[in-house]
């Protein structure tokens, strides 16, 4: 997977060189390139914001630098959506011709989930823009949205200073579920949110040596060896930690009949 980040700020990605992430990319598996918009700017202040149409607080990205940044990134002209990417490459990076999709963190995107992450993990090239102020003029997503797909995404309900911190989450989010950059002692079958293995509950307690420590045990089951026993003990607890934390989540899954609760076990 190719990802391409465009910030005003390129040193907040320096923990994309760390890491499974740095390691994903060292392997190629990662293709992980930084730009700074003020590259596409061409006064002597570099900038790259303005005030408002239609007054009130702060500043407003203004779209030429982002609308050259996404040209030369991307290419102007490419493909539209509507006529597809052309194949990748063998190894699933794009091939000539392709055209990514536009992520664009923002407060008033759709909500950022797992099975979002997954569905992002499948294509081969993605572009974040990464807004600050009071956001990216709209006309930018506007103009991306005639040669690409665009999506606005919000990682949630609170107010970030822009978007950089969105794009870390959601490159990482995306990044982990690509084969071969988790290994096997980290799979994420088990992942909270996953589906599958514990459908969609929130992960329970987990425990490793020594067995007592300051006078807190494991619970026994854990060291038991009866593989049975401690799948119906992690269900249980993950039940338990969804009931307690997130019971919206468990009214969700037990309408949906997805959580298992009419098992026996
Ligand atoms: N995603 C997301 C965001 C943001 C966000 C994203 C971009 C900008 C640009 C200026 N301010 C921003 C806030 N705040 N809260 C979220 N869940």
């Amino acid at each position: 997977m190719r990802i391409d980040i465009i910030t005003i700020f390129p040193d907040y990605f320096a923990p994309l060189e760390l890491s499974l992430i740095g390691k994903a990319r060292a392997a190629g598996i990662l293709d992980i390139r930084l730009h700074d918009l003020r590259s596409w700017t061409h006064d002597r202040h570099n900038t790259v914001d303005d005030t408002p149409y239609g007054g009130g607080p702060g500043m407003v990205m203004k779209p030429e630098p982002w609308g050259e940044a996404l040209d030369a990134v991307i290419g102007a002209g490419r493909a539209t959506p509507d006529q597809g990417s052309s194949p990748d490459t063998p190894d699933g990076t794009p091939g000539p011709g392709a055209v990514p999709r536009l992520v664009v963190p923002t407060p008033s995107g759709t909500p950022f989930t797992q099975e979002r992450a997954r569905r992002l993990s499948e294509e081969p090239w993605l572009v974040f823009a990464c807004g600050r102020y009071e956001g990216i003029d709209s006309r930018v997503a506007a103009d991306a949205a005639r040669r690409m797909p665009v999506e606005e995404v919000s990682i949630g309900d609170y107010v970030l200073a822009g978007g950089e911190s969105a794009t870390l989450v959601i490159v990482e989010t995306v990044s982990r579920l690509l084969p071969g950059v988790l290994g096997n002692a980290e799979s994420a079958v088990q992942d909270s949110f996953a589906t599958g293995a514990m459908e969609n509950l929130l992960e329970g307690p987990v425990y490793t040596k020594p067995a007592h420590w300051r006078g807190l045990e494991v619970p026994p089951v854990l060291l038991s060896g009866d593989h049975g026993a401690v799948d119906r003990w992690r269900r249980h607890e993950a039940l338990r930690k969804t009931a307690r934390n997130r019971p919206e989540l468990l009214r969700a899954l037990a309408e949906a009949g997805m959580a298992g609760l009419d098992r026996r076990d």
